[in-house]
């Protein structure tokens, strides 16, 4: 049992107000957050209002659930501990705006339903919005709201490209018609429905008197516009969030709401600057990455620990990651609890084999649920591969229809459609071939003949007709005369395999050991600090460790980069 430090007991005693506390990582947040819920609760009393806590990723959701339970249960009956609502901020905006309300902005008969991007219905010319260089999908289209005005974008090589507000307006309108939005268009939608409709603004208001937000550096533009109708409606909202790992900035996330919160009249300033996750190497680490004076609340155990360097070659991955287990297995890290990381979706797809990059257009789709499902046992990556693409080989698809096969939903045929869907990506033997076969002649024969079955039996089940050109949408083509995973791969899939993931992923979690791979850029940019994204997102990958924390550089940086990682407390790795 831990007790609350005086800094974290503070934040929960503190009056009824909207409160801004900034915390250093691993400093307790969540603790911190779901004690602080359960006194506003015994606050609150009988009143009628609810509380929401909403964060931004569903693993911290799971964990403030599971977390507010255990506590809650030591609440009086009449604290009324049932009236917390604990989500996603877009989950929140969603369930409570969009899918009951935003129909009438959006002038469609149908309840609002997400569309995944994959939808062959979005590549439709009249969903489309010109640019500078070749017109582009709806899914490409993002907001960010300025000084109280939507403003339209896109992106491409990583430059913003301005959209006509018009265009935009009218393009979103006419999917609106459809019942479809996508993520970012959905938070467009919440808070135009909030402006239009201002007494389900006051009901909502009313409804929840209390907000807090975790994470609250990645709140976006939009997030932010909808929090301040809130906010301007009555509603009390708390943030708690580190501003060093604001790593959605490219997402409109700069986390300037979190960092002049505190300037608004009424609110309470806080700070978190006790760090229970790491070792006092690693801290001390961290404190030079962003200048800051955090402590360490665990002590120095005799086991190798500490913040280390080294260099790599780009055809030895593999070695690098080997030595990396060895350390590992000397600091007595657990494996389960350790990482690979890299600030690339790419490195760490190429990394971890799981994206098979043979075939074509939808053979391709299908080898990598193959090789998904085999390899990674990810059935649920695999099973959203095969939905797209067999949506994808039907002749007009109802829009959404993805969507319907993807998403959990109470509509029986959609039910119905899942399990057929399921069933195919499940059963090597029935369904989605094997990729322990040659890919261009068994797998492919066999994936073309079970394909067609099923479309067959969609066409009489769901009245689903299948397109036209079956064989040249499923050609053999760049598919290898091998397996597509071979049996070695298979052998290796167990999952005591070392994990390998990005950043972006592994945001919120505390793991023995961790790997940053990076760029000479990207070491630069975590050796420069947290001013920029590419900075704080190193500081992320460098704060996940508890007890080792490896950083990677290219083997042709390593002489340039050696002094500035030695003078920020690095150590080399010699051999
Ligand atoms: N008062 C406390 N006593 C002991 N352990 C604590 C206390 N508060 C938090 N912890 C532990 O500190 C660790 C880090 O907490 P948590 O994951 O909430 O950090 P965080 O603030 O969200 O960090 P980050 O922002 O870096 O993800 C957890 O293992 C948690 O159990």
């Amino acid at each position: 049992m831990s007790y609350l430090t005086p800094e974290q007991q503070n934040v929960v005693d503190a009056p009824m107000v909207p409160l801004c506390v900034i915390a250093c990582a691993g400093s307790g947040k969540t603790k911190t957050a779901v004690h602080r819920l359960v006194r506003m609760r015994r606050n609150l009393g009988a009143s009628r209002g609810r509380v929401a806590l909403l964060s931004f990723s569903n693993v911290a959701v799971d964990t403030f659930r599971k977390a507010y339970a255990d506590l809650a249960n030591g609440l009086p009956s009449s604290a009324g501990q049932s009236r917390v609502d604990i989500d996603t901020l877009d989950g929140f905006i969603t369930t409570h705006i969009v899918r009951s309300h935003s129909h009438r902005s959006m002038k469609t008969e149908r309840a609002p339903f997400l569309v995944t991007g994959d939808e062959a219905f979005l590549e439709n010319a009249n969903f489309k919005f010109p640019t500078s260089s070749f017109p582009r999908s709806i899914k490409a289209l993002k907001l960010s709201v300025e000084n109280g005005k939507a403003v339209f974008f896109h992106e491409f090589n990583e430059q913003k490209e301005t959209v006509d507000a018009s265009i935009a307006r009218n393009l979103i309108a006419r999917l609106g018609r459809t019942g479809a939005y996508t993520h970012d268009l959905g938070r467009y939608w919440a808070y135009r429905t909030l402006k239009e409709q201002p007494k389900l603004l006051a009901a909502l208001a009313r409804r929840y008197p209390h907000l807090v937000i975790d994470e609250a550096q990645d709140i976006g533009s939009v997030h932010q516009a909808i929090l301040e109708l809130l906010i301007g409606a009555g509603s009390c909202v708390t943030l708690i969030g580190d501003p060093n790992q604001g790593i959605y900035e490219f997402a409109g996330a700069d986390g300037k709401f979190l960092t002049n919160y505190h300037q608004r009249e009424g609110v309470q300033l806080h700070s978190l600057e006790k760090n229970f996750r790491s070792l006092p190497g690693l801290v001390d680490v961290a404190n030079g990455l962003c200048n800051r004076r955090d402590k360490p609340e665990r002590l120095a155990p005799d086991t190798l620990h500490g913040a280390f360097f080294t260099s790599y070659k780009h055809d030895q991955y593999s070695q690098l990651i080997t030595r990396f287990q060895e350390a590992m297995s000397a600091a007595g890290a657990n494996i389960k609890r350790s990482a690979v990381l890299c600030r690339a979706k790419k490195l760490a797809g190429t990394l971890r084999g799981d994206e098979a990059s043979v075939g074509q257009g939808l053979v391709k789709a299908f080898a990598a649920a193959a090789v998904l499902r085999d390899r990674r046992k990810d059935f649920l990556g695999a099973f959203h591969r095969v939905a797209i693409a067999v949506v994808a080989l039907l002749d007009k698809a109802p829009p959404g229809l993805v969507h319907q096969i993807t998403q959990p939903s109470s509509d029986p045929i959609g039910r119905e459609l899942r399990k057929v869907i399921w069933a195919f990506t499940r059963d090597p033997a029935t369904g989605l071939p094997s990729s322990s076969l040659v890919a261009d002649t068994q797998w492919h024969t066999q994936l073309l003949a079970r394909v067609r079955a099923l479309l067959n039996g969609l066409e009489t089940r769901f009245n689903l007709k299948q397109g036209a050109n079956l064989g040249n949408k499923l050609a053999n083509k760049k598919l290898p005369n091998v397996p597509l995973a071979s049996t070695k791969d298979l052998e290796n899939s167990d999952a005591t395999n070392l994990r390998i993931d990005t950043v972006h992923k592994a945001k919120g979690e505390s793991l023995d050991a961790v790997l940053y791979i990076t760029t000479k850029q990207h070491a630069l940019a975590l050796l420069n600090g947290v001013r920029t994204e590419d900075g704080r997102i190193g500081y992320v990958a460098a704060t996940r460790a508890r007890d080792l924390l490896w950083v990677a550089v290219p083997h042709s940086a390593l002489k340039e980069l050696k002094p500035t990682l030695v003078a920020k407390g690095f150590k080399e790795i010699v051999g």
